[in-house]
């Protein structure tokens, strides 16, 4: 059986990478050095503006492939490749003199790409490569993720985990959310048929909009200048919409960061409302703020600090708590060898400690809502679950799960509690 990460990269243009395997050198030992793939695409294209399309896709696309694939490409390539980002050795001494990381795009081109003469077109002596092989049987090798990972995976899933790892391999949908101050999900689509962006409306979140065309580039699109819309995973929007924000209301967002949420429950608590945010790192607010002002909700937003006005009460609040960040892993799919496991330890404390500080601040009858984005029930329905122990007056109205392989979105949990 092939799984449809592997078929994609089936279908990549690798003949155009005809003549730039020395310039991919050093971007290739870039991210197997540990440095973020989408930084080293970024500077790549930058500095080779003269590639025509073709080209620009295919060097991208080996970029984040060595970057993403390595185990497996390791496996393929006869090479040892840690689980973590450390220096890369081969075993054979064979490639050595063109470096592993050209071997390991040569594995990427020819084992998972298809092509025959893979090693002539990346420059290199053929025979270099061992004989290709089958895929293997070990799941963490197959889909490329350090072994912890994957054991993570199969303990949340059992049998469904290869889908999971599977979906985690592809790039994520580009999904918008309409900002409600200025347009509506129909008015939004026309926009950006308009602007030649094709559009379908989501299946979780009440207005989200997928992008069905080749993935444009969203931020040069007028529509995103004039702040008529974000982009935001849907689950994340989900979560949002969980909060069910009404006109009027006073929210407060105890873990705002950026605001992609903030900005979600601005719209729905306006006319007359106001969301409070806060968030522990101050330049996250100030992006904050400036996304506010060009989504208009400059007045609904009030950036509080750290922490929320003292003795101030809110209709609802949300914490979408600091955590391993393990459900958004499409969003940057080489931060999987970046990840320490060890690092995750504290977060079920810090996050049950964030839900007890917003839940003094709920007035009677009001909402709170826990979120993350990760599928480690260590951080979700434990966390929730130690939570309504020690918090009996708050009752279970939401509970929800979202998974890549199922629904399109990020790995999310939101619960949502009513306080008696
Ligand atoms: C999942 S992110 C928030 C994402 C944001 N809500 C959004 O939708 O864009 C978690 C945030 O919690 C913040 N954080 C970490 N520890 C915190 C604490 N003790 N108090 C408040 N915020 C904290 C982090 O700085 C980070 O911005």
């Amino acid at each position: 059986m092939t799984f449809a990460s592997e078929a994609r990269l089936a279908a990549v243009p690798w003949r155009a990478l005809q003549g730039l395997a020395p310039a991919l050198d050093a971007p290739l030992a870039a991210v197997l050095a540990s440095e973020p793939a989408e930084r080293v695409v970024d500077r790549f294209l930058r500095a080779h503006r003269e590639l025509p399309a073709e080209a620009r896709a295919a060097a991208k696309e080996a970029i984040y492939g060595v970057a993403v694939w390595r185990r497996r490409l390791g496996w393929h390539a006869g090479a040892e490749v840690p689980e973590a980002s450390q220096p890369l050795c081969p075993t054979g001494g064979k490639g050595r003199e063109r470096g592993p990381s050209r071997l390991l795009l040569a594995a990427l081109v020819r084992d998972l790409g298809g092509v025959a003469g893979a090693e002539e077109l990346l420059e290199l002596r053929p025979g270099t490569l061992p004989p290709p092989r089958p895929p293997p049987d070990d799941p963490a090798i197959r889909f490329s993720f350090p072994d912890w990972l994957w054991a993570a995976m199969e303990r949340e899933l059992g049998p469904e985990a290869p889908r999971l790892a599977d979906a985690l391999d592809l790039p994520g949908p580009v999904c918008l959310r309409p900002n409600g101050l200025r347009t509506t999900p129909a008015a939004l689509a026309a926009r950006l048929a308009a602007e030649g962006v094709a559009t379908a409306p989501g299946r979780l979140a009440p207005s989200a909009l997928l992008v069905t065309s080749p993935r444009p580039n969203v931020y040069g699109l007028a529509a995103w200048r004039e702040g008529l819309l974000e982009v935001q995973d849907e689950a994340s929007q989900l979560a949002g919409a969980l909060v069910e924000a009404r006109p009027g209301e006073e929210l407060l967002d105890l873990c705002a960061g950026a605001g992609g949420k903030t900005l979600l429950l601005a719209a729905a608590v306006a006319p007359g409302g106001a969301v409070d945010a806060c968030d522990l790192d101050p330049e996250r607010l100030r992006r904050l703020s400036e996304r506010a002002r060009r989504a208009g909700a400059g007045e609904l937003v009030r950036v509080a600090g750290a922490a929320p006005p003292a003795g101030a009460t809110y209709d609802a609040a949300l914490v979408d708590a600091p955590c391993s960040e393990l459900g958004a892993l499409r969003r940057g799919p080489d931060q999987r060898f970046r990840l320490d496991p060890a690092a995750f330890a504290p977060l079920p404390g810090l996050q049950l400690g964030l839900l007890a500080r917003a839940a003094v601040r709920v007035r009677p009858g009001g909402r709170l809502v826990y979120a993350t984005c990760t599928f480690r029930r260590e951080e979700n329905e434990e966390v929730a679950e130690a939570f309504e122990r020690a918090h009996p007056a708050f009752a279970r109205e939401a509970w929800r799960r979202t998974w890549p392989h199922r629904d399109g979105a990020d790995a999310f949990f939101v619960a949502r509690w009513r306080r008696g």
